[in-house]
C-alpha cells in the first residue's frame, strides 16, 4: 500500500510524511490549527450540533420510509471537518463535494487491496491501464518544495479532510448497523440518554461521564468497526531490537490493529458485539489497554479527540430523537465489511421513526 499510495500523492501532507522534522512541523501545525479553530472547546460542539440539524432534517424527510445512510454520514463527517479546515460546509447535493468524497472513498479501497498489492509487487505492470490508475486520476499532482509551501498546505487540508471523513462516517455506519440489529442495546442507550438529558435541550460532550452504557456501546462499535485495520504502515528509522528480534533500519512495519482489537485474553467477548467488553461488574465504564482503534505512539491519530466528540454527540442526538429499525424486507444483516485502508459496512437501508417522547 505504502508505495502505491505515495505515488498518488507526491507532496505528502501529514499521514504519509516520513518521520522527522518535516512531519513534526506539519503535525504540530495541524494540531495548533485544529485547536485554534475550536478543537477541545465549546465552539467545536456548536459546529457538530449545527451539522446535526441537516442530518436530522434528512432523517425527518424519511420518517417511516427506508433510507440509505451512506451519503448522509459521509456528508455530515465531511462537513464538520470542512468547517474547521475550509471555514465552510457544503450542501448534501453539492456536486463538488460529492466528487471529492467519492474520490477518496474510492482511493481508500483501491490503495489497499489486491490491485495495490500487484502494483507494489510487479513494477512492470505499473504502466498498464489497470484499476489502480483510477487512484492516480483521483489525486491532483503538485511539485515538492519547502516544508511550508502552498502544495503542502493543500495536502495537509486534504489529509485532514480524508482522515476525518471516511473514518468517522464508516464508524457511524457500523454503529447504526449494530444498533438496528441489536434493538435491546439501542433501547438501553435511549433510556440512559433520556434520564441524563431530561430537561436539557441538547447533549454536551461532558454528558458522556454520566452515560457509562452509551460510552461502552460507542467504544464497542469502534472495536467491532475496526475502521483502520492495518493503521498506517510505518518503517523503522534505526536498527531496533524488540522482544529478542532484531529489526534492521528501513524495515516496513504493518501495525495489525485488527489483531489487538479482537485478541483472545484481552476482551471478555472478543468475537461478539457486546458492550460488556467496556463495563465492569458495577456497570461502570472501563477502557481496556487493548482498545487502540486510533493506533498508538507518536504517529497516533491526531484527530482522536474530534472523532470521539463527533461519535458521542451524533449517536446521542440521533438516538434521543429517532428509533432506527432494520427494515422487515431487508433479510438477514450481513456484517462482513468491505476491505480497504478503511473498512466499510456493506451498503444497507435503515428505517426511521420519530420517538414517542419527541
Ligand atoms: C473514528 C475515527 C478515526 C479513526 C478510527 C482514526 C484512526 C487513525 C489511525 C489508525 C491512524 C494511523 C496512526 C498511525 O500511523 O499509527 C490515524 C492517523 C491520522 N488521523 Fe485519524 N482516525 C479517525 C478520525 C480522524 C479525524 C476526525 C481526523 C481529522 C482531524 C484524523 C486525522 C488523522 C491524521 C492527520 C493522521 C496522521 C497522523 C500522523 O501521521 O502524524 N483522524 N487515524
Amino acid at each position: 500500500m505504502l508505495y502505491a499510495f505515495c505515488v498518488t500523492t507526491p507532496v505528502l501532507g501529514v499521514i504519509l510524511a516520513d518521520y522527522g522534522s518535516g512531519w513534526r512541523d506539519h503535525r504540530r501545525f495541524a494540531l495548533t490549527t485544529l485547536r485554534n479553530f475550536g478543537l477541545g472547546k465549546n465552539s467545536m460542539e456548536d459546529r457538530i450540533h449545527e451539522e446535526l440539524k441537516y442530518t436530522i432534517n434528512t432523517l425527518e424527510k424519511s420518517i417511516d420510509k427506508s433510507l440509505s445512510p451512506q451519503r448522509m454520514f459521509h456528508n455530515a463527517a465531511s462537513n464538520i471537518i470542512c468547517q474547521v479546515v475550509f471555514g465552510t460546509r457544503f450542501d448534501y447535493e453539492d456536486e463538488f463535494i460529492k466528487v471529492i468524497v467519492q474520490c477518496f472513498t474510492e482511493n481508500a479501497k483501491i490503495s489497499n487491496g489486491p490491485w495495490a498489492m500487484l502494483y507494489d509487487s510487479l513494477p512492470m505492470i505499473r504502466y498498464l491501464p489497470l484499476p489502480f490508475n483510477k487512484a492516480f486520476e483521483n489525486v491532483k499532482r503538485g511539485d515538492d518544495g519547502s516544508s511550508f509551501s502552498e502544495e503542502h498546505l493543500i495536502m495537509n487540508a486534504l489529509d485532514l479532510h480524508f482522515a476525518g471523513t471516511d473514518t468517522t462516517s464508516n464508524t457511524l455506519l457500523t454503529g447504526f448497523l449494530y444498533l438496528m440489529t441489536y434493538p435491546h442495546i439501542q433501547e438501553r442507550c435511549q433510556q440512559e440518554i433520556d434520564e441524563v438529558l431530561e430537561g436539557k435541550d441538547r447533549a454536551t460532550f461532558d454528558d458522556r461521564n454520566n452515560m457509562p452504557y452509551v460510552q461502552a456501546v460507542i467504544h464497542e462499535v469502534q472495536r467491532i468497526a475496526n475502521t483502520v485495520p492495518l493503521s498506517v504502515f510505518h518503517c523503522t528509522t534505526k536498527d531496533t531490537e524488540l522482544m529478542g528480534y532484531v529489526i534492521p533500519r528501513g524495515t516496513l512495519i504493518i501495525p495489525n490493529l485488527t489483531s489487538v482489537l479482537n485478541e483472545e485474553g484481552q476482551w471478555k467477548f472478543p468475537n461478539e458485539f457486546n458492550p460488556e467488553n467496556f463495563l465492569n461488574d458495577q456497570g461502570e465504564f472501563v477502557k481496556p489497554e487493548a482498545f487502540m482503534p486510533f493506533s498508538t505512539g507518536p504517529r497516533m491519530c491526531l484527530g482522536e479527540s474530534l472523532a470521539r466528540m463527533e461519535l458521542f454527540l451524533i449517536v446521542v442526538t440521533l438516538l434521543r430523537k429517532f428509533n432506527f429499525i432494520w427494515p422487515e424486507d431487508a433479510g438477514e444483516p450481513d456484517y462482513t465489511p468491505v476491505y480497504g485502508v478503511t473498512l466499510t459496512p456493506k451498503p444497507y437501508l435503515m428505517k426511521v421513526q420519530l420517538r414517542a417522547t419527541q
